[in-house]
């Protein structure tokens, strides 16, 4: 037993689960998203290139990863600060702040944040996808980069003594690389040792989830503890996504207020309306798994922010809980998903 068990680790210290409130499980609030970069179609390099402007703002929603400007997060701290004092009047109380390594991870910004704002903030330890990770990151073996999650986790991280809360978000691609597959494995030793939260990004194929799910348990993961990130783009049928629930992670919906007709990283999905991504949820309720239901809206570039005409990260408080109630997902159902299912994936064991 850690001296982290029954506690949930902020940037600012570890804090009683039941201070956390509403909690969105995957946001960041400062980071780069240039490894991600998507070139503009043939025709669009001008308004690509242009600075962010109402006139491109729909151009910009349909191809967020197509204008380098609109990568930069990290440029944005004062219109966060603003959007989390928003927060916290709409009575949101956590913020997981789900960027790792490989996108710019800024725990001293964080700490600010939560200081000046008082909304709970929690860090993410580890790394990103194989994209970001170094030459020295990919040849390092599982040991040592079990060790260094676990140092983000009880020491601090990126030579701060601020220390993580949760394990995450851990990138993986489609198909999963060598070294993503060692980063999961550390992931699931790190995890046994700490009895901490893990949250993950699968690869965008329906088959990723319950593939890193595996991975995991081999590892001696525990995935209970785990939350699968980005279902909204990756788990379409209501079969499989049923077969998956049964595995017994949490279930995230973390794309509120993300709409646009193509998704640059593969055509062949359909991203979803916030009304579809409700009806999801109501299915999964009325399934059984209003237990493991968690939300977010992963705000990763700045057009999402209201600064720039974008939805910010009270939308899921401010309209999609009214929009959950009319599609029959009651409020015990609601807070469970905002308050009760957070607070036990954060908890230490
Ligand atoms: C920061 C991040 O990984 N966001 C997810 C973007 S995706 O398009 O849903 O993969």
């Amino acid at each position: 037993m850690s001296a982290l068990s029954g506690k949930v680790q902020t940037v600012l210290g570890p804090i009683e689960p039941d201070q956390l409130g509403r909690t969105m499980t995957h946001e960041h609030l400062t980071m780069t998203f240039e490894c991600c970069y998507f070139p503009p179609a043939p025709g669009d390099e001008t308004v690509a290139q242009a600075p962010i402007q109402m006139k491109n703002l729909f151009w910009l929603k349909q191809n967020p990863y197509s204008s380098h400007e609109n990568l930069l997060l990290l440029q944005e701290t004062s219109a966060v600060r603003e959007e989390l004092h928003e927060y916290r009047k709409e009575g949101g109380g956590t913020i997981v702040e789900n960027t790792t390594q490989g996108i710019a991870r800024d725990l001293p910004c964080l700490k600010q944040l939560a200081k000046d704002t008082g909304v709970h903030i929690i860090g993410g330890a580890g790394y990103y996808v194989d994209a970001t990770h170094s030459e020295a990151t990919r040849k390092m073996t599982v040991e040592k980069l079990t060790d260094i999650i676990i140092s983000e986790v009880l020491h601090g991280a990126d030579g701060t003594e601020i220390r993580c809360g949760v394990i995450g978000e851990i990138g993986c691609s489609w198909p999963i690389t060598d070294s993503e597959k060692k980063v999961l494995q550390a992931t699931a030793h790190a995890q046994t040792e700490l009895g901490c939260p893990v949250i993950i990004h699968p690869g965008r194929n329906p088959g990723a989830p319950a593939e890193i799910v595996r991975l995991l348990q081999e590892a001696g993961g525990d995935i209970s503890k785990t939350v699968m990130s980005h279902l909204d783009r990756t788990i379409f049928d209501n079969g499989d996504l049923l077969e998956f629930a049964k595995m017994g992670s949490y279930l995230e919906y973390d794309l509120f207020g993300s709409e646009m007709l193509n998704y640059a990283y593969n055509l062949e999905v359909d991203m979803p309306s916030d009304s579809q991504r409700v009806k999801a949820l109501a299915f999964l309720v009325q399934e059984g798994y209003e237990d493991n239901i968690v939300i977010a809206h992963d705000i990763h570039t700045k057009n999402r922010l209201t600064k720039y005409g974008g939805h910010g990260y009270s939308h899921i408080l401010k309209n999609i809980v009214p929009k959950m109630l009319i599609r029959g997902i009651n409020q015990t159902q609601v807070d469970k998903i905002l308050i009760d299912n957070p607070k036990r994936w954060l908890t230490f064991k």
